[in-house]
């Protein structure tokens, strides 16, 4: 029997696609790893289609029909996944046939890692059809398998790219959940989990009442007065104090969990906005300092480095230690995500291990992702 030789040859470009909690849209990035650390070739940010975001949201909870409308979603996901890979190489010609491949995170629609189980979706076979480059896919179930909770998978990317000989950092990635990273200098151990809430619930009070997908630089926020009442009810919720590793989403953190705590209070909507602004600020400086004990320096990324309210929030509360971005580190906030896919597709197609049990919970380090050539 002949077995045709790999007609693509394994270089050191590859693409990663992320489109997250928020549900804003897909960064897609460009990305080098010729070099030993990774370079940023070319960026891309494409919307999400107001229908498909419509119908991911309502895909989070149980509801009829949702095999076939998960399908159906999945092949419109592959469908603008392929518009920003095309969208991305349109930005650097000639380089399409030197991709060695896309890791695409998918949309997650469940994730019940302690029932076994979370689900990203996104049709990688027809995205590796319509792309003609090799996709790799659905990271996150190996280490579910393992034991783990499949998140945060982006500590060990964290590692190499972010972690310094001297000074002991933390990364906090706000997007719609919040996930922080903890580095050691030297060779300590990484550490990693999901605070709680990033934008998630800030993105779904404005959608409610302004019909705004997110609240620019917190300004709104920013206009309301924090209720403690409130505050005091929503930092109530276990998950806050429950010991890593320890992942969320969608699943727990919803307008319906809001609205159950807001019961019995009535409060004008800017007074619910600045204390869902300051649950998030609040919630990442109690896991900073109750697991990251050594910090000395913070490090922001994700779309909440662009809330100005935020930002100033935090650096009050986590003082005297040092807040700033990961552009500080060299790279974007907005890239680091669809980076860390990247190489997370590396690591598939060289068959190296992509999560870090100190972080997930696994029983050991797995090669992460299915590959569809
Ligand atoms: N100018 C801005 N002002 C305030 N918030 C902003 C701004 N720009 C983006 N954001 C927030 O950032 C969110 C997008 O962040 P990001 O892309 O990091 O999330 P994600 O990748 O979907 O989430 P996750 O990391 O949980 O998977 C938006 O939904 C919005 O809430
Ligand atoms: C199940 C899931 O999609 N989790 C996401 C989400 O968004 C932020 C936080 O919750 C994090 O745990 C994870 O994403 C990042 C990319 C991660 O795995 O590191």
């Amino acid at each position: 029997m002949m077995f045709r030789t790999p007609v693509r040859p394994l270089t050191d470009l590859y693409i990663g696609l992320m489109s997250g909690t928020s549900l804003d849209g897909i960064d897609a990035a460009l990305v080098d790893f010729g070099s030993g650390s990774p370079q940023l070739v070319a960026a891309h940010f494409e919307p999400m289609p107001d229908t498909l975001r419509a119908d991911l949201l309502a895909l989070q909870q149980p509801g009829e029909n949702e095999l076939h409308r998960a399908s159906l979603a999945a092949n419109a996901l592959a469908l603008a996944y392929a518009r920003a890979v095309e969208e991305l190489l349109a930005h650097s010609s000639g380089k399409r046939r030197a991709v060695a491949a896309i890791g695409c995170h998918g949309q997650t629609i469940r994730h019940q890692p302690d029932s076994g189980y979370t689900v990203q979706i996104g049709n990688a076979a027809l995205l590796a059809e319509l792309t003609a480059i090799p996709v790799v896919s659905d990271f996150r179930s190996r280490d579910v398998a393992a034991g783990g909770q499949g998140a945060p998978l982006v500590p060990a990317f964290h590692s190499g790219l972010f972690r310094d000989a001297q000074m002991h950092r933390v990364v906090v990635n706000i997007g719609g959940i919040a996930n922080l990273t903890d580095l050691p200098p030297g060779d300590g151990t990484v550490t990693g989990f999901d605070s709680g809430p990033g934008n998630v619930l800030l993105d779904g009070w404005i959608a409610r009442h302004r019909h705004a997908q997110y609240d620019a630089n917190g300004d709104w926020a920013a206009s309301g007065q924090v209720n403690q009442a409130l505050l005091d009810r929503l930092l109530s919720e276990p998950y806050f104090n429950a010991p890593p590793p320890k992942s969320t989403g969608r699943d727990l953190f919803h307008l319906a969990w809001l609205d159950q705590q807001l019961s019995g209070l009535a409060l004008p909507p800017e007074d619910i906005q600045a204390t869902l602004l300051e649950l998030t600020a609040r919630s990442i400086a109690h896991a900073t300092f109750q697991h990251c004990h050594a910090a000395e320096e913070v490090y922001l990324c994700g779309g909440g480095a662009r809330n100005g309210a935020l930002v100033q929030r935090l650096q009050a509360l986590l003082a005297p230690l040092p807040v700033a971005s990961t552009e500080a580190l060299g790279l974007h906030p907005d890239w680091v995500e669809a980076c860390a896919f990247a190489w997370l597709a590396r690591q598939r197609l060289h068959h190296l291990p992509g999560n870090l049990p100190a972080v997930t919970g696994a029983k050991g380090e797995c090669v992460l992702g299915a590959v569809h050539a």
